[in-house]
């Protein structure tokens, strides 16, 4: 057995998403967003599921942050439906929605739980998609304009921001593989709008520092690491291209002010013509406070040539899947977070995400989730061993609180560390709730 010990100053969490948790999607003048009409086309998410009422936490943060207050947490990431503050995306500001995120922080904040914002996790505002959504540079215009209100509007009560949550699900999931909203199947579209949410970032990193805003601010890119199957150099081509398709397509730009070029040119092969304007380059190239990395899973890949968009296939290790049938590979975790590192330098950096789905339900009023807590310490221990390899980590946020709507797979998919009974609501602490608590107190667990 070991003892797996953590920095003193480690932050602890846990994570949400507006659409996935609140419900209550017609009000206090919610706009609809992107994700009530995806959830509600026939076939889009399994069982027919959305997100109206969901955790119905619109109504229930209250219990909600008791939840949290007892769990020990340092820091609660949350986003901001941003249709409840411009139900259109822009125009007149919904005062009801900024009155339910004073009330959400505020309670936090009597709790003893830093709020850290996401002011985009992938709810667009769909009077914003009918006019182009992403692909439409308006959209970036309107997005700072939210950004601002937000920044002036919580100044002082939120120190932490992020402005994107996965890039990579809102460009290429949702607009080339297509299983997310709006759904559309488009590599050159997916690209340019890839292109368009950094220039969002970087704009509004500029309105954060030009408005002289307390506090940090970051985005949240997710990322995988996929293990070369032998030293052919083929091999570890095709690794590297999922990899950067993940990290460096969106982190270049950011810290470096360049898309990687290896990248670029396999587009380009796919046909792929991106619209880059003067300036656009040095508009992305922000310095940032600290990185949010969202990472799940990873695997063994080779070479295949003319497989799938990057000519990789998966060598199927056997490895033990979660309940939604992505592997457990914690080494990926590890070289995921030193890849960064060497890459970008010691960007103070925030686990955001990284959880996994075990569908365990209630027994006599208890949750054995034994799947999520071994999960959690083999993650952890690959995290800890990141930080003594001068990965500069600074918190770590499980996903999540509580089982939510995960988009595609509906309801059908839990990720939380509490357990929500979807007909009565009610929250239900896994075990892996309270091994989390003793975890979070002792800033240490045995492996
Ligand atoms: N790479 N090629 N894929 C080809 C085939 O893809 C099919 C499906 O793909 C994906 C990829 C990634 C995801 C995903 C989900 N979460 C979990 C959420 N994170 C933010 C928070 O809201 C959580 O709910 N993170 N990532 C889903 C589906």
């Amino acid at each position: 057995m070991s003892i797996i010990q953590f920095p003193k100053d480690m932050k602890w969490g846990t994570a949400t998403a507006s659409y996935q948790i609140e419900g209550a999607t017609k009000e206090d003048g919610r706009g609809q967003t992107i994700w009530d009409t995806f959830s509600k086309t026939p076939g889009n998410v399994l069982n027919g599921d959305n997100g109206d009422v969901a955790c119905n936490s619109y109504h229930r943060y209250e219990e909600d942050v008791q939840i949290m207050k007892e769990l020990g947490i340092d820091v609660y990431r949350f986003s901001v439906a941003w249709s409840r503050i411009f139900p259109e995306g822009n125009g007149e500001v919904n005062q009801k929605g900024l009155d339910y995120y004073h009330r959400l922080i505020d309670e936090l904040l009597a709790n003893g739980i830093e709020p850290m914002c996401t002011l985009y996790h992938w709810d667009l505002p769909q009077a914003l998609q009918d006019k182009g959504g992403w692909n439409n540079r308006e959209t970036i215009d309107a997005f700072v304009n939210y950004a601002e209100t937000m920044f002036k509007e919580f100044s002082g009560k939120i120190n932490y921001w992020l402005t994107l949550n996965e890039p990579w699900c809102i460009s290429f999931l949702s607009n080339y593989i297509g299983v997310h909203a709006p759904g559309n199947q488009d590599l050159q579209l997916a690209t340019q709008i890839s292109h368009h949410l950094l220039l969002a970032h970087g704009e509004t990193v500029k309105k954060f520092r030009d408005l002289n805003i307390k506090g940090e601010i970051g985005f949240a890119p997710n990322t995988t690491w996929l293990e070369p199957f032998s030293n052919q150099q083929e091999d570890i081509d095709a690794c590297k291209r999922e990899v950067a398709w993940y990290v460096e397509w969106f982190m270049d730009p950011v810290f470096k002010g360049e898309y990687p070029s290896f990248m670029v040119d396999w587009f380009k092969k796919k046909g792929v013509e991106l619209v880059i304007e003067d300036g656009d380059m040095e508009a992305i190239n922000q310095p940032i406070d600290f990185l949010g990395i969202n990472y799940y899973t990873g695997h063994v890949a080779r070479y295949k040539e003319n497989e799938g968009l990057l000519d990789w296939e998966m060598v199927e290790m056997n490895y033990d899947r979660t309940d939604i049938g992505w592997p457990i590979f914690p080494q990926g975790f590890y070289n995921v977070l030193t890849h960064i590192t060497e890459s970008y330098g010691k960007v103070p950096i925030y686990i955001t995400e990284n959880g996994s789905c075990y569908n365990d339900e209630p027994e006599n009023g208890r949750v054995k989730d034994d799947g999520r807590i071994n999960y959690l310490q083999q993650h952890l221990t690959a995290l800890s061993g990141a930080i003594k390899s001068g990965v500069n980590v600074k918190g770590y946020l499980t996903w999540s609180l509580m089982d939510n709507f995960e988009w595609a797979e509906g309801y059908s998919k839990r990720f939380g560390i509490v357990h929500v009974n979807y007909r009565t609501l009610e929250r239900t602490k896994k075990d892996s709730y309270y091994w989390f608590k003793q975890t979070i107190e002792n800033n240490w667990f045995e492996n």
